[in-house]
């Protein structure tokens, strides 16, 4: 009889997220602190990043956070960049900064990412916050859509300690961090890529396993292992003949469902809990802020 995996709801998780991030706000003002604020900057016109900053603009404004938004020209100069990055870096009103990729060919991301502050580096990318995930260090700040797969697994199994998991794509947004947090939880992890040559092979022995090529398709349900928790974090649009706009994850959804144990859809998995896990991480940058400044008005050195 064809199974029916179960289907991980992204939209209610990050719903509670954003609800556990309002609560956690409205404490921390109340026990005195600044409202926490994130300044989120915009590089260039491409209509879905223009979509994805709306929407953090909007939810971080829902939990009870205050926002400010820089939409820069196209042809910005990385230096123009650099300039913003330092000014927000100073500001003490700004708990968390983040600047939406893809960048224009003139910037170089891996000089932003190393320009931001990294206690308030909320996307997780900065080398400093990059190495202390690594090592599993308390205090980081961990990227989000990472950090948002892994609560979608843990709606799934409390505990993955021994699970083999599989990460398909070794970006720095997704795939390398995303293996950094799995082996963190003691799975037993590898990582696949473009260059991997028996894809196919490793699919089938993984328990766990996260898909962030943005390849349309490329898992079919004869790679996956009967009972796994299958995460797809592709979002490509695709066109039908008619013009109507539609997204499609990596993962064959029809096929995967038939053999996987849990599966997110595409859209209303991944992309909902990476917003989510953003508003928490502001919210975490400004609970270690306002924990320096209590220790420095009690005269006690904290290292940053
Ligand atoms: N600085 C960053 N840039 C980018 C990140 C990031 O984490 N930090 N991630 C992605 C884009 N992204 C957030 O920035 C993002 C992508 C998708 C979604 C989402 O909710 N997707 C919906 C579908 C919405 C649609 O496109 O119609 C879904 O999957 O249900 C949210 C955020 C690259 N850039």
């Amino acid at each position: 009889m064809p199974m029916s995996a179960r289907i991980i709801d992204g939209r209610a998780l990050a719903a509670e997220v954003r609800n556990e991030v309002a609560k956690g706000v409205a404490a921390l003002v109340a026990g005195g602190a600044a409202v926490p604020e994130l300044a989120v900057v915009l590089i260039g016109d491409d209509p879905a990043s223009h979509v994805y900053v709306s929407n953090k603009v909007r939810q971080t404004e829902a939990v009870g956070m205050r926002s400010r938004r820089f939409v820069l020209a196209a042809d910005t100069p990385e230096r123009l960049l650099l300039d913003l990055i330092e000014q927000l870096n100073r500001d003490p009103a700004v708990s968390g900064i983040l600047v939406q990729f893809p960048l224009p060919p003139q910037i170089d991301a891996a000089r932003v990412v190393t320009a931001i502050r990294p206690d308030k580096d909320v996307d997780g990318f900065n080398p400093l916050n990059v190495g202390r995930t690594a090592a599993g260090m308390e205090g980081a700040l961990v990227p989000c859509t990472p950090l948002g797969i892994l609560r979608l697994i843990k709606s799934v199994h409390d505990d993955i300690a021994g699970f083999g998991a599989l990460v398909v794509g070794a970006s720095n947004v997704v795939g390398r961090p995303m293996a950094r947090l799995l082996l963190q939880e003691m799975c037993t992890v590898s990582i696949a890529h473009v260059r991997t040559t028996d894809l196919e092979r490793r699919c089938r022995e993984a328990d766990i396993l996260v898909v962030a090529t943005g390849v349309p398709g490329l898992i079919r349900g004869h790679f996956i292992k009967p009972g796994a928790t299958v995460i797809d974090v592709g979002i490509t649009r695709i066109k039908s003949g008619s013009g109507a706009e539609r997204l499609v994850g990596d993962v064959a959804f029809d096929e995967a469902i038939e053999v996987a144990g849990a599966i997110t859809p595409v859209p209303g998995g991944v992309g909902p809990m990476t917003i989510a896990c953003l508003l928490a991480n502001t919210l975490g940058a400004a609970r270690m802020e306002a924990a320096r400044s209590k220790a420095k008005e009690a005269n006690v050195t904290t290292a940053v």
